[in-house]
């Protein structure tokens, strides 16, 4: 099993060193990692077996995410439920919202955003200092978007209670907020089935988390990434600096992320050799990846792994990524059966949402977060 630990977090220290991306990052990348990159693999892992009534059915796949979990921290799931008419339909959803004219998004910029949503123009957010190509869109839970019609009691990622996401006027894109809803209602089912499977693969009772997540931070994002205006990108390492980064390098915050893509490839994931390796396009399957809050809450023992999104290709990608947590007010604690006997936390308790808002305002110039802020980041400053 790998044994990367993040050597300059000490179990009470403030998250706001934590937090910080670049000396976040610099902590992970300088991690040692036991496993080769021969052990470093990204299984296929159908789910038809995680939806029968036989626990030991249910184990079984449970078992693969525990595998996967402990390794690369990333897995692909086939025959999750979601029909591939709801799955493409999101992705013309995010078409039909980049081919906006600025000034219809205007409105949305992420800027008027204490969360961090609404519209991310080309070149304005950045993960690692990089310049990144991509233009985004993103929003949070609300109850309107829940299949389950939720419970009442959602709070924003600093606890206030007022309506947060923005989003665009149903005149200027007919039928985005249903269509974007459809998705929404469809991933987070998917999530809370995957956080059943996730109890089980952490050897606790299968609902261990349902009641956290009646809630939940559920944050969501549509993604442009434009093909790169060089020529002749190309994936050799010598030439990387002409590569022209869509997302910088980075973790995920939260427990887990599910990810949908366009078919044009894209994700490139951290090797424990440092090479990255460029993730195949499934046809209507997620990618799921251990996020940074699971890797704390279980004491490491599963790993949230670096990547980046590169766009090699003339065509555009889009993306949809869907960062699943628990409701934003729990607060967590190292899960017991991720601690062997007599092993100490690593990790003091944390508010799910305290974390995620200070992780997300880290990327921001001097921690000051997106709202009212015309500059970000320092560009250049990498
Ligand atoms: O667009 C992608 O493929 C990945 C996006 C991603 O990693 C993120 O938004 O955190
Ligand atoms: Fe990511």
């Amino acid at each position: 099993m790998a044994t990367a630990t993040i050597q300059s977090i000490a179990a009470d220290s403030v998250t706001k060193q934590e937090a910080r991306s670049t000396t976040y990052l610099a902590s992970r990348l300088a991690a040692k990692d036991t496993i080769s990159d021969a052990d470093f693999t990204i299984p296929v892992i159908d789910l038809t077996p995680s939806y029968s009534q036989s626990l030991d059915d249910r184990k079984s796949v449970a078992l693969q995410i525990r595998q996967a979990c402990t390794t690369s921290g990333f897995f692909y799931v086939t025959h999750h439920g979601i029909p591939s008419s709801t799955l493409q339909s999101i992705l013309q959803q995010a078409e039909r919202f980049f081919k906006l004219p600025p000034a219809s998004k205007q409105d949305l910029h992420i800027k008027r955003s204490k969360y961090g949503y609404g519209w991310e123009p080309s070149e304005y957010t950045s993960l690692a200092g990089d310049l990144e190509s991509k233009e985004g869109f993103n929003f949070g839970y609300e109850e309107g978007l829940d299949r389950s019609g939720g419970d009442g009691k959602y709070r924003n990622l600093d606890g206030s209670d007022e309506k947060a996401n923005l989003w665009p006027n149903e005149a200027v894109i007919p039928g985005f907020y249903e269509g974007v809803g459809e998705y929404y209602g469809a991933v987070l089912n998917l999530a809370r089935h995957m956080f059943r499977l996730f109890a089980l693969s952490l050897d606790l009772p299968e609902n261990h988390f349902d009641s956290m997540t009646t809630h939940p931070g559920g944050i969501a994002r549509l993604l442009y990434y434009p093909p790169p205006k060089n020529s002749q990108p190309t994936v050799s390492e010598s030439a990387q600096q002409k590569e022209q980064i869509g997302l910088g390098a980075h973790s995920d915050y939260e427990c887990f992320t599910l990810l949908l893509s366009s078919t044009t490839p894209g994700l490139e994931i951290l090797k424990p050799s440092g090479h990255w390796h460029v993730a195949t396009h499934i046809p209507d399957a997620f990618i799921i990846n251990v996020a940074d809050f699971m890797m704390r809450w279980t004491n490491d023992v599963y790993k949230s792994t670096i990547h980046r999104v590169v766009n090699r290709s003339n065509q555009v990608r889009y993306s949809v990524p869907f960062f699943f947590s628990v409701n934003y007010e729990e607060v967590i604690e190292t899960l017991p059966t991720c601690l062997k006997d007599g092993e100490k936390p690593k990790y003091r308790p944390i508010g799910a949402g305290e974390y995620i808002l200070e992780r997300l305002n880290a990327t921001t110039k001097d921690g000051a977060g997106f709202y009212g802020n015309e500059e970000v980041f320092e560009k250049g400053e990498a």
